[in-house]
């Protein structure tokens, strides 16, 4: 047997999937452990990193090491292999919630200061801001991504169709994005022909400058500088309200404040305002006074006013209610509770929620619990336009079809922060009307330039060179190993896109592209070229920037397979290693509330299968471990066996669960080892638990149906109780024996 540092490090982190790792981790280490491959942990969830922020503040055994920035580290080095699954992105109010659920465990947190002024309270403020929004990923994305539905999951999805919604011609359902004044409108972008140390500075009327950070910047670094007009964008939402009242359509709003986590929460707090704004002039300094931050959502502003007198809170709600009259109606999260898509910014993530509404015929959810058609307000109007075009394409064709539609696998540039995922410590909310300037420190050339206003929101993004020529190798190999044709959605218009088509142009003559079809195309091309060729059953490889990626891999997956949480998700780290994500989506928050009010978890952990496969693959390659290469392949075998059977968990409770997929899984996978003949080692380790977990197996999915049903307390939302969630994760004794008995 190879013996060696051979390692998989998997991440703990929140919400579902932190849920089906508690029960999975000892179905991995079981099988793992006889090719010798140790499998460690690191608790990167939102609790784990806000106590990693406040050491000093803890008891030495309340103490949290600084997972993130050590997993960071290890990206750099071509030994590591990690298993990635998806992490709450923390909103205000999510961050908020952890807080108080620590200090309530005993955890000297401080207050989270929400308008910081003394410098105490501003480094109070920057150690939390470090865990807020998506603080993980671009930590751990140190390469690109490839994202695709493995050749067994589609085949699964086309045999057994999920359901779609029916499309009319008839629907009033759209897009609404700004024409004007957004990031899009005024984008400026250069390729840096020097390595800088970048300022962004504002330069006043009056000759005043304002210096907002430096940035040290490479040679060839794609550098873009863009704004959004806050004046075009309070005039944009007026005009949409009106026009969705006076056209009777629901309205609703979808961005990504999770992931822009500085821009767009401004974006989002302005459509609430501009939306009650009647209520906002009565109450604005009561507001300002209480300290109500609608960036935060409705739900901030419920929150603030709690405590006033009862008749002045009266007031308030009514005024605020009042305001709905001349309002079209909103969408609705949770109509059952009330909640509305403003309550709280991270409710409706773009990504997720426009697919979601896409799949079931263009609606969404209104007060009445009813489906209904949407204007749907994406401001920005860079991408937005690819979800109009799908809309035009399903009304006049229909719904997408999952028995017979294409596949559509994506490449997407991410490493090192690329682009407007990696713009947050670059983005700012102008305090200073004046001229927005990029300047190279050291000769003081301006590099960019553009006129803002107070209140506008101005970024600058970049992208550096070695992983845009790592982007188009992994591009070529994808479409070598696959046979696909392969489309960069890139729109010469837009001046930073533009520049990546010279670099693509550039990096694809490196490679020997004979017999490969690969073409560029802007966005609204590529989507209609892609949505024609997958009505046909044909597949298509996107390849595109950091949204896109984000987007597509959401959108595509729930068309095609009826969630992304079957993605094979892989990060070839551009320093060697390999990360694994789970799946293409998040963390599912709605499947913890229904574990915790009827102890089912409908979570799919297939991605996680697949993550798992090829990280042993890859732990094999490297090492020379035949054995793990063994297991890659049984486990391979194992999930398809899982598909045709249809053991996958059902959204049903008191039908098979998370819990009872992973058992039919771990009797597969068994099944396989055994049965293999190329190691007799392993086949012998694994016959006994194969033979033990058939002849159990309606003992142990009768203990697993048995505790479904009723609820089950977790001690904890953000950081469970360990024992709990063990108690809940695996309440079958006899699986947990059997997995046991061939353990070392
Ligand atoms: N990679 C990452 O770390 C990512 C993290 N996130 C984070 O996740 C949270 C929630 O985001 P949201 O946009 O609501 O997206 P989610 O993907 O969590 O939820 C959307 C819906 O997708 C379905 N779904 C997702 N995963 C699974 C699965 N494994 N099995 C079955 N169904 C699944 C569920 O549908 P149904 O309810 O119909 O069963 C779910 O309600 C946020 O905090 C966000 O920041 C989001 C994206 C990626
Ligand atoms: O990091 C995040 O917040 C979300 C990531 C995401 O949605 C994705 O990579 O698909
Ligand atoms: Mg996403």
């Amino acid at each position: 047997m190879t013996q060696g540092p051979q390692k998989i490090i998997y991440t703990l982190t929140d919400e579902a999937p932190r849920l089906a790792t508690e029960a999975f981790l000892p179905v991995v280490r079981t099988f793992a452990e006889p090719a010798g491959i140790g499998v460690e942990t690191s608790d990167i969830s939102v609790a784990a990193r806000i106590l990693a922020a406040f050491p000093e503040r803890l008891t030495e055994e309340q103490r949290v090491p600084d997972n993130l920035a050590e997993l960071g580290r290890l990206t750099q080095d071509p030994a590591t292999n990690i298993i990635k699954l998806p992490n709450i992105s923390a909103s205000v109010p999510q961050l908020t919630a952890a807080i108080a659920e620590l200090r309530e465990k005993g955890y000297d947190l401080p207050d989270y200061p929400y308008d910081p002024k003394t410098p105490e309270e501003k480094e109070i403020a920057e150690r939390y801001g470090s865990c807020l929004g998506s603080a993980v990923n671009p930590v751990l994305r140190q390469g690109n991504s490839d994202r695709r539905a493995p050749k067994a999951v589609k085949e699964y999805a086309r045999a057994n169709p999920h359901s779609m919604g029916k499309w009319s011609m008839a629907s009033q359902t759209h897009v609404a994005h700004m024409t004007h004044g957004d990031f899009y409108a005024g984008e400026k972008s250069i390729i840096l022909d020097r390595a800088c140390d970048a300022r962004m500075e504002i330069v006043t009327p009056d000759g005043e400058t304002h210096v907002l950070k430096t940035v040290p910047l490479e040679a060839g670094e794609v550098v873009d500088s863009m704004f959004m007009s806050k004046k075009a964008l309070l005039d944009f939402y007026e005009e949409q309200l009106n026009d969705a009242k006076e056209t009777g359509v629901m309205f609703s709003l979808h961005v990504k404040a999770t992931m822009m986590k500085v821009s767009h929460p401004i974006v989002f707090g302005h459509a609430v305002r501009v939306f009650y704004k009647d209520a906002f002039a009565k109450h604005g300094e009561l507001f300002d006074e209480l300290g109500v931050n609608v960036n935060n959502g409705m739900g901030d502003l419920y929150d603030k006013i709690e405590n006033l007198p009862t008749s002045k809170k009266e007031e308030v709600i009514e005024d605020i209610h009042r305001c709905h009259e001349s309002r079209p109606e909103l969408a609705m999260v949770d109509s059952a509770r009330g909640i509305t898509n403003f309550h709280s910014p991270s409710d409706v993530i773009v990504d997720a929620s426009m697919p979601a509404m896409i799949r079931i015929g263009g609606k969404m959810y209104g007060a009445d619990g009813r489906k209904k058609d949407t204007k749907a307000v994406i401001p920005e109007s860079t991408f937005a336009r690819i979800y109009q075009e799908i809309i035009n394409f399903c009304k006049t064709n229909g719904a997408f079809d999952p028995r017979t539609m294409g596949t559509v696998p994506n490449v997407g540039l991410m490493a090192q922060k690329a682009e407007e995922y990696g713009s947050h410590d670059k983005t700012f909310e102008v305090q200073h009307a004046g001229v927005a300037n990029i300047v190279d420190a050291s000769t003081g050339e301006v590099l960019l330039s553009q006129d803002v206003e107070a209140g506008d929101i101005w970024r600058m993004c970049t992208v550096k060179d070695a992983p845009i020529r790592d982007w188009v190798r992994l591009a070529v190999d994808r479409a070598r190993a696959s046979g696909m044709p392969a489309v960069f959605w890139l729109d010469p218009y837009r001046p930073h896109e533009n520049n990546l088509i010279t670099l693509v142009k550039k990096y694809l003559a490196e490679h020997d592209t004979e017999g490969l079809d690969i073409q560029i195309m802007s966005q609204v091309r590529a989507m209609r070229y892609t949505l024609e060729r997958a009505w046909r059953g044909l597949d298509t490889i996107s390849v595109t920037g950091n949204i896109l990626r984000d987007y597509l891999t959401d959108l595509f997956p729930i068309l095609e397979l009826g969630t992304s949480a079957k993605m094979l998700s892989i990060v070839p780290l551009m320093a060697g290693g390999g990360l694994y994500e789970t799946g293409a989506g998040g963390s599912a928050p709605k499947h913890v509330q229904q574990l915790a009010e009827e102890n089912h978890l409908r979570w799919d952990s297939l991605g996680e299968f697949l993550a798992l496969g090829a990280s042993l693959e890859d732990v094999g390659r490297k090492n020379d471990n035949p054995k793990a290469q063994i297991l890659a392949r049984t486990l391979d075998t194992a999930t398809g066996k899982l598909l045709e059977n249809r053991k996958s968990p059902s959204r049903e409770t008191g039908e098979l669960d998370n819990r009872g997929s992973q058992f039919w899984l771990s009797l597969y996978w068994a099944q396989e080892l055994a049965a293999q003949s190329d190691d007799p080692d392993l086949a012998a380790h694994f016959a006994p638990l194969a033979g033990k977990l058939d002849a159990e197996k309606d003992t142990i999915l009768g203990e697993l149906l048995d505790v479904q049903g009723k609820p089950v307390d977790l001690g904890g939302y953000y950081q469970p109780a360990i024992d709990k969630l063990k108690e809940a994760m695996r309440p079958s004794e006899t699986f947990n024996a059997a997995l046991a008995s061939i353990s070392g």
